[in-house]
């Protein structure tokens, strides 16, 4: 895809040390902000509760620390490299993209569309920004505005795919979108070639091999496959004038890797095992390896373990960035909503089923039984931190029963259909049964999802923090869990606990970015519309 300028709207112009006009014209005015041209400081009073238990009961303290941010204005020119980018997801996104770049209009047969970013918290939510001094009701401004942000239009794509197909092409085979709108993006897509990649048969159904006809040499890994993919990166960003990359997976869902001691549990290990072409060492882990050696954040978008210990522990020596696992983008999203809602309502979750079915090739990939494991550990594992934290309605261990089962079935094409049943116990014996059925346009449910990891991701390359007083500036850790909201199973830095509640995720993210602008969490209580 032709670079685009990317302008530096992501920053004002110049700024006075205390105030300035930030994206949308908001202006934080606070002794605690400060403004350069280069970046926006704050310092910032974290504030949580320490709980201790003594003589049979809790006791809780207030906790205050106070963190300095430090977000770069700059956002520069950023690229996406896709791995899988002939797939449904792969151009689905990208086509989105150019229409909305250029924005498309097109015919229907339920009317005239237009070009947007829907499905992405980023550019189509809003956060509440205060409270109207004159007025008392809320203002809320665009998620995107409230640090300076990539935007999606600006995105130079490329990308990897084992299937040499162009763009436009794999965009006929996906059968996501019309043909009026295809029309408009195909001269620009048949011009997009996705570069060849790495094949290693055993980690995806066999069922794929008949698309792999643009693959490097080599059906395992090898240190000769992470310096190929290195200097792809290398080239990409050097033929764009980037000034960063971004890699995310959307490429099929692998079988999960053993975890073998000696091979994959250290970094040095794993990197061994690289160069002796380990069996158990999975494309996706390949490609993260690569990434996180040319300091690309690297973004899974599939249940796969591709971040096994000795990737995090690579990533970690390396300071580079990792997220994951598995968008979060149909059933498994509702779920994640629905069930915070039921248990935090004291109703007692007792069984979940999720079915679906869907028709395109990631449901073929997944009809085979070792990366249908893969997903269906991803799909079932988001309830686990809601029933945790409910020891009222259930006890140590409890659970509801939980099944997911997932079928391929052509006709249906990439309109997932997704069937769930919530039976629940409530007042004095009673039950609530809940049915859905929820028809998914999975790729254009995925593809925003895709633009917001994009995003963020980028952003927190630009994010410092320390704890004041200290004089070392430092980024988050490399395991990125503030991307939860858009992922089924969310990757956390080894030994932190694990968020699926959805409310929760989306509030870490907003509350975060207002803290780099010193601003405090939306904590709802609206003492102003009640003491008065
Ligand atoms: N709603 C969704 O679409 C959704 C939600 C959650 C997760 N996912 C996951 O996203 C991934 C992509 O979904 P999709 O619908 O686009 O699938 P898809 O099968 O249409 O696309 C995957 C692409 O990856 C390519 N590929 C496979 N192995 C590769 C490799 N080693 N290197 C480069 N390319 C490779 C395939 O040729 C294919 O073009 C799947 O793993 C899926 O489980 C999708
Ligand atoms: O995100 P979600 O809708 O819960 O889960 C989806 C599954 O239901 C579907 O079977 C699979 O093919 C998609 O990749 C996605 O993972």
């Amino acid at each position: 895809m032709a670079p685009h300028a990317n302008d530096e709207s992501g920053n004002a112009g110049g700024m006075s040390m205390h105030e300035s006009s930030t994206p949308a014209g908001f202006t934080v005015q606070s002794p605690n902000v400060k403004y350069s041209d280069a970046d926006i400081t704050s310092k910032y009073t974290y504030r949580t509760t320490d709980v201790s238990f003594a003589n049979g009961g809790f006791s809780a303290a207030p906790k205050e620390t106070v963190y300095d941010f430090k977000t770069e204005r700059k956002v520069g020119k950023v690229g996406v490299m896709l791995v899988g980018w002939g797939g449904n997801n792969g151009t689905t996104v990208t086509a989105g993209i150019l229409a909305n770049r250029r924005k498309l209009e097109w015919e229907t047969r339920e009317g005239l569309r237009a070009a947007n970013y829907y499905g992405s918290v980023v550019m189509s939510s809003t956060v509440k920004l205060g409270t109207d001094t004159k007025t008392g009701k809320d203002v809320n401004i665009p998620l995107q505005s409230l640090l300076p942000m990539a935007h999606p239009n600006d995105l130079t794509i490329g990308g990897w795919d084992i299937s040499g197909m162009d763009l436009a092409a794999a965009m006929d085979r996906a059968q996501v979108l019309e043909p009026t709108l295809k029309s408009l993006v195909r001269k620009e897509m048949v011009s997009m070639k996705p570069l060849p990649s790495i094949y290693y048969p055993d980690f995806i159904a066999a069922n794929q091999e008949d698309r792999a006809d643009n693959v490097i040499a080599g059906s395992k890994a090898s240190m000769e496959h992470v310096e190929h993919l290195r200097k792809d990166i290398r080239d990409f960003k050097s033929a764009n004038g980037l000034d960063k990359v971004i890699v995310l997976w959307t490429a099929n869902t692998e079988r999960y890797a053993d975890l073998v001691p000696g091979v994959n549990d250290t970094a040095d290990n794993m990197m061994k095992a690289i160069a002796d072409g380990h069996p158990e060492i999975a494309p996706s882990t390949v490609f993260a390896v690569a990434c996180i050696l040319e300091s690309a954040p690297f973004i899974n978008g599939s249940p796969q373990n591709t971040f096994v210990p000795g990737c995090i522990q690579l990533a970690e020596k390396h300071g580079a960035f990792l997220g994951g696992d598995d968008f979060k983008s149909g059933q498994t999203k509702m779920k994640s909503a629905l069930v915070d809602f039921m248990i935090n309502a004291g109703i007692k979750l007792t069984s979940i089923a999720s079915y679906n079915h869907l028709g395109n090739n990631d449901g073929k990939n997944l009809s085979s039984q070792k990366q249908f494991r893969s997903k269906e550990i991803s799909k079932s594992n988001v309830v686990d931190d809601m029933v945790a934290a409910n020891n009222v309605l259930y006890k140590e261990g409890e659970h509801p029963d939980h099944t997911v089962v997932i079928k391929y079935m052509p006709a249906v094409g990439d309109n997932k259909r997704a069937l769930d049943e919530y039976y629940a116990e409530i007042f004095l014996g009673g039950h609530q049964t809940i049915s859905m059925f929820n028809v998914c346009e999975d790729s254009l449910l995925a593809s925003p999802l895709i633009i917001d990891l994009v995003l963020i991701a980028e952003l927190f390359t630009r994010v410092q923090w320390r704890k004041n007083g200290e004089q070392d500036w430092k980024s988050f850790h490399s395991v990125l869990s503030v991307l939860s909201y858009m992922l089924k199973a969310p990757l956390t830095p080894p030994g932190t606990p694990v968020v699926n509640a959805l409310a929760k995720q989306r509030s870490a993210l907003i509350n975060i970015m207002k803290a780099c602008v010193g601003l405090e969490p939306e904590n709802d209580m609206t003492l102003e519309h009640k003491l008065f």
